[in-house]
């Protein structure tokens, strides 16, 4: 018997559902600082019935559930409920989608390395899954930042093992509650990295991640990963084309991600809008060996006009859905490379200096 024994089929089940071709996944965790900084943005006060309200008109966006497979809730927001009294989870369920929920306690400094950081949450994880499957989610996120820099020598081998040690041991975990965990790798870039480098760092942590999920008898089969698109520094003068980003995106993950693994959902990572969606739509083009689907997994890139169309105003909710749904609809067909392009805002989405 495995840890995961009991929940086989339903985490196979649940991890093929969350990369249904022409969906994907709405990250939606924004811890309740992060949030903040969005909603200071539109000058809409962070307080709970605010950061309900704003969830639950993406919730009820109509049809959702065609372009959305899943979403990824902040604890608070898992247990919140419609204002006509309708816990989201059914509202979710209903639409056809997937409640998910994130599960990690944010990073902290690993002594000995210059500023890079390791994940918190792994105490008392099995017992909150539980709960959190039993409350109706069925997947879970844990976000491992990596740092690259040539200037630091970064990432040092420690934080590498480190990082990927605690992916292993948080998705071990989740699987044995019945979550399929999304195993994050954050890449946060300095601003003038290349490509290359990227691309070498990329390779080096994916090697060492599928090392220790193999290590502690994950099933790979019930999993997906959410990594960054191999992309240049937002300073690199050297600028990638959407196709040289998706040779270079799938190439080190054919390097690296076992033919296992149902599902790739990329995160936005600061990318505008129509960036995140046409490279996604690039990837999805390429002539190259793909054993995995390639989705999305996005936060900035399917909230960013949302949020700014809502400005907190019950009378722009039909309109903040509208373009909600826009971007969803956008990464969908990019999913199928069937986007035509030119429905997303270039406005860069990079927060310098991001506290994670
Ligand atoms: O994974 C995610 C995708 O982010 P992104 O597409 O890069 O905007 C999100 O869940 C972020 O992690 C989200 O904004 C979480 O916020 P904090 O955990 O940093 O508060």
């Amino acid at each position: 018997m495995e840890h995961w024994s009991q929940y086989k089929d339903e985490l196979i089940a649940t991890a093929k559902a969350l990369v249904t071709p022409g969906k994907g996944i709405l990250a939606g965790d924004e811890s309740t600082g992060t949030i903040g900084k969005r909603f200071a943005s539109i000058q809409v006060e962070n307080n709970e019935e605010n950061r309900r309200s704003y969830r639950e008109l993406l919730f009820t966006a109509p049809n959702f559930g065609h372009y959305i497979s899943g979403v990824i809730t902040f604890e608070e927001t898992l247990y919140h409920k419609t204002s006509q009294g309708k816990p989201f989870v059914d509202v979710m369920k209903e639409a056809g989608v997937i409640p998910g929920i994130k599960v990690d306690k944010g990073v902290t400094p690993i002594p000995g390395t210059k500023d890079e950081t390791s994940t918190q949450g792994l105490d008392s994880l099995l017992s909150r899954c539980q709960k959190y499957y039993e409350t109706g989610a069925r997947f879970a996120k844990w976000r491992a930042v990596i740092k690259i820099s040539i200037a630091d020598g970064c990432p040092s081998d420690v934080a590498i093992k480190e990082n990927a040690w605690g992916l292993a041991r948080y998705a071990a975990i989740c699987q044995q509650a019945g979550l399929v965990p999304i195993v994050e790798t954050r890449k946060f870039l300095w601003m003038e990295i290349t490509l290359l480098k990227t691309l070498t760092s990329d390779r080096e942590v994916l090697y060492e991640v599928y090392y220790a999920l193999d290590q502690q008898h994950v099933l790979l089969e019930g999993t997906l990963l959410k990594p960054n698109m191999v992309l240049p520094g937002t300073d690199c003068k050297d600028k990638a084309s959407p196709k040289k980003i998706a040779e270079c995106t799938v190439r080190t993950l054919q390097r690296t991600v076992p033919a296992a693994v149902p599902g790739i959902v990329f995160l936005s990572g600061g990318q505008s809008e129509e960036e995140a969606s046409v490279n996604l739509n690039a990837m999805n083009q390429v002539e190259m060996v793909k054993p995995w689907k390639l989705s999305f997994s996005y936060g900035r890139a399917l909230q960013s006009s949302c949020l700014k169309a809502w400005q907190g105003k019950a009378e722009n909710v039909r309109a903040a859905q509208e373009a909600f749904l826009a971007r969803a609809k956008a990464n969908g067909e990019a999913t199928l490379g069937k986007y035509a392009g030119g429905t997303g805002n270039n406005e860069s989405l990079f927060v310098k200096d991001y506290k994670y």
